[in-house]
């Protein structure tokens, strides 16, 4: 699927994966965030092979998939504590305007809504490096304007990004990996943490 894929990221360095439908991104996403081996290939994090130790590179990630991996049945405050360890809630409320929703359950959130609790919920892994699948999907444009706000605070503390996306993104000084598309064998690549 993948081929000859290659990237690294530095501390406070943002990169978008950008290609057509069914290009590999979320794939790539997938092995980034440790939840799919590749064929072949390396995925490195601060030089050491992700899959020896797979538990303890969770901790330095906070993934956003295409689901937002919320429980319908919770509200969303009871939803964001299961992720704080023990953190105040107020800053990931606040980057997504959410403090108003705290007591509802998350089955009547809008999904613009339930995006904006999953980007909360990525605010307090408190991880350096994102992985965001098309992190807008669903979102109006005053929450884009927040998710471009709680990105530049993430790199400017030192986090990484690697996001997907089909549309602009609110990220400055960013760098580019465009898939082709082109279906290939198997996938051979290499993340540093430089
Ligand atoms: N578990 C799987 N088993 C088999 N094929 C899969 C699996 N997951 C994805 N694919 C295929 O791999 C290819 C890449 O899928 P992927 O979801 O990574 O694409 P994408 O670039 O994220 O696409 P989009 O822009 O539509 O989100 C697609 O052809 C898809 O059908």
């Amino acid at each position: 699927m993948l081929d000859q894929v290659s990237l690294s990221l530095s501390a406070g360095e943002a990169m978008l994966l950008t290609g057509p439908n069914g290009a590999g991104k979320s794939t790539l996403m997938r092995v980034l965030a440790g939840l799919r081996k590749p064929d072949s290939g390396q995925l490195l994090w601060q030089g050491g092979n992700v899959f020896a130790d797979r538990m303890s590179y969770s901790q330095n990630i906070a993934y956003l998939g295409h689901q937002d991996a919320l429980k319908p049945g919770l509200t969303l405050a009871e939803n964001l504590s299961v992720f704080s360890h023990g953190a105040s809630l107020d800053e990931a409320f606040d980057s997504f305007d959410l403090r108003y929703l705290a007591d509802t359950p998350v089955r009547l959130l809008s999904a613009g809504q339930k995006r904006r609790a999953a980007l909360a919920r990525v605010i307090l892994a408190q991880a350096p490096l994102w992985l965001l699948d098309e992190p807008s999907l669903g979102l109006d444009a005053h929450s884009v304007t927040r998710l471009g706000e709680a990105l530049r605070r993430h790199r400017q503390t030192g986090g990484m990004i690697i996001a997907t996306t089909h549309v602009p993104l609110p990220l400055d000084d960013v760098r580019h990996l465009t898939l082709s598309g082109v279906p290939v064998d198997d996938w051979t690549g290499e993340f540093v943490d430089a």
